[in-house]
């Protein structure tokens, strides 16, 4: 949290800010405070106001976030508009990508994953997924917060953080597979009931078939690991039309 001095240093609803309104605050990070902001033309953006005092890890994920992004030009991302100095620090503004967040749709809207839904979101994970490694980033952070449904039911990726550029020595590909199982299992889990206080691990608890087990665990690393994205691909459409 903010102490005193710093919260004369936000934004409030109805400033300008370098030719943006503010229109709301929509999150706090480490890195400082996100706002939903507006150009001249009533255009979204989201305006990230960074802290003066951010320390190094904070900074060298702001680092990565601005050259990831800047480097991919897809719907399913946000884009890196651009950076400037306010009399704060430092701000970046993103495009705004209009949806609701799945921890939302799960939290809020209990909104319970039918199968189907399930197959299809993992599908779209896939190609965010597969285009990112195609560009040779891997996210790290695929989790419920950071992944939006658009109107148009098209899923996208936001949070780059963590994201970073591939290397086989410190940062593999292979972990945004365990990131996708991880998201799925709680999907499956909206609609799962607790019927007996023993805690049992996932894949005894969630009703799943056999090829369903035998994907998720693949994916967790609990069974041998898949050796690329196309076989998981393959794997899921098997499921898909069982
Ligand atoms: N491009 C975007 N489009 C729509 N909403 C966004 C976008 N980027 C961030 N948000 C929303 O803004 C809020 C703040 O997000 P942000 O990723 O900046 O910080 P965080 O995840 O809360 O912080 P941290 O990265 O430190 O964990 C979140 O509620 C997120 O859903």
């Amino acid at each position: 949290m903010y102490n005193l001095e710093d919260m004369e240093n936000y934004y409030k609803v109805n400033d300008r800010v370098n030719g943006y309104l503010v229109r709301k605050i929509i999150g706090e990070g480490r890195y400082g405070i996100a706002y939903l902001v507006t150009n001249d033309q009533n255009e979204q953006y989201v305006l990230k106001q960074i802290k003066k005092e951010s320390n190094k890890e904070t900074n060298e994920n702001l680092f990565y976030e601005e050259k990831t992004l800047r480097s991919l030009d897809y719907s399913c991302f946000p884009k890196f508009i651009s950076k400037f100095e306010d009399k704060y620090g430092e701000c970046y503004v993103l495009e705004y990508i209009d949806g609701t967040v799945f921890e939302d749709l799960i939290v809020e809207d209990k909104h319970i994953f039918s199968k189907d839904e399930i197959y299809n979101v993992g599908s779209q994970l896939l190609e965010l997924v597969e285009i990112l490694q195609n560009n040779n980033i891997v996210h790290r952070d695929i989790r419920l917060p950071n992944v939006i449904l658009k109107k148009n039911k098209e899923i996208a990726l936001i949070d780059f953080g963590l994201a970073r550029f591939i290397d086989n020595d410190r940062y593999l590909k292979e972990i945004d597979y365990w990131w996708i199982g991880d998201f799925l299992i709680f999907l499956y889990y909206s609609s799962y009931t607790e019927t007996n206080s023993e805690e049992r691990p996932w894949f005894e608890e969630l009703e799943l078939n056999i090829d369903e087990k035998i994907f998720l665990k693949r994916l967790m690393g609990i069974e041998e690991r898949y050796k690329d994205i196309k076989d998981i691909k393959e794997q899921l459409e098997i499921i898909k039309n069982k």
